[in-house]
């Protein structure tokens, strides 16, 4: 993505966590997501505490390049300058949101939790914070917002119906919109991509008309089918190819390294844990009923979005 001069900024209006709406000098209007952890800060408590990481959206955007699905807008690693670069391009409103702490620059805009000060994210004492950019989805898309069917309940000890109800796939399966088309398989195919990256937070998906684009890793054990061209992606990035295709490319990143060793590694062992999970439903019943070559997205019309 274009890495020049940020001609426009504004608070980000939608989701809960802190981010910064941005227009590059090539009109393109990008999302800024800030960096809150180091590379090898590991978050504990349930699957989904914290906040989002900044390293991971690089990441899992080249990781679904690699697995062909080129479902996510792109997504570059970008340092910039809060008071040289964003703060004399500000809106008022976020303008408004600036402060100093111990010297360096910070802003808390506005967000689900964003009330004052103490939400806020600051840059470093040379005036730069770490961050990603996202490209935005031009509004003529028309995102359409779908509760995810594999969804968390997000309570402790209030279980979902699909961790309840052994027919709960069968009944997805029985609803328009999951009965035909590619929107199952679609789900499957970001399922895959959640668990290798482990984001365990997809309460919702959207869908560009016709096409989805984001999914849960819970799907995995319950979906039991995969797109063949998935899996033959899969086949192919075995015994440390993954990680290895994976670290060259985002050796290229601005911010690089963007993962550490650790997570590189994950990557293989959970495409492993992916791939014996499928094999043995393809051991059970059968390749044909596991790997299914129809319901392409090229079949009912790619969102064209990558
Ligand atoms: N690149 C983008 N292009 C268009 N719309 C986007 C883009 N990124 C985010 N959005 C919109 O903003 C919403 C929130 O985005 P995102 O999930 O990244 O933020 P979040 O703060 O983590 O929100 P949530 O807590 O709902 O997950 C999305 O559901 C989508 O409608
Ligand atoms: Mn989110």
């Amino acid at each position: 993505m274009h890495q020049g001069q940020i001609t426009q900024a504004d608070v980000g209006h939608k989701g809960t966590q802190l981010k910064l709406m941005l227009v590059l000098d090539n009109e393109q209007k990008v999302v800024f997501k800030p960096a809150w952890y180091s590379r090898d800060y590991v978050v504990e408590g349930p699957p989904y505490a914290g906040r989002d990481r900044h390293n991971a959206e690089i990441a899992a955007f080249h990781l679904g390049r690699i697995l062909e699905l080129r479902r996510s807008p792109l997504v570059v690693g970008r340092k910039v300058n809060l008071l040289k670069d964003i703060f004399p391009v500000a809106s008022d409103r976020l303008k408004e949101t600036f402060f100093r702490k111990d010297k360096a620059p910070c802003f808390y805009g506005r967000c689900h939790y964003c009330k004052g000060p103490e939400d806020g994210v600051c840059a470093g004492s040379d005036g730069i914070l770490e961050g990603v950019l996202v490209l935005w989805i031009p509004e003529h898309y028309h995102l359409k917002l779908h509760r995810h069917p594999w969804a968390r309940t997000y309570r402790e000890g209030k279980m979902a119906r699909w961790e309840t109800d052994d027919t709960y796939c069968a009944k997805v399966r029985a609803v328009p919109g999951y009965s035909q088309g590619p929107r199952l398989l679609d789900i499957v195919d970001t399922a895959v991509l959640d668990f290798l990256v482990g984001n365990a937070d997809r309460h919702h998906y959207e869908t560009i008309q016709e096409g989805g684009r984001d999914a849960a890793l819970i799907i995995l054990d319950n979906g039991k089918r995969i797109r063949a061209s998935l899996w033959q992606r899969l086949l192919a990035l075995q015994e440390g190819v993954l990680s290895h295709v994976l670290a060259s490319i985002l050796d290229q990143d601005p911010v690089a390294p963007v993962l550490t060793q650790p997570h590189l590694t994950a990557l293989d062992r959970r495409l492993g844990k992916v791939l014996d999970q499928v094999g043995t439903c393809v051991d059970r019943v059968g390749i044909k009923a596991i790997v299914l070559d129809g319901n392409s997205r090229k079949d009912s019309g790619d969102s064209g979005i990558s």
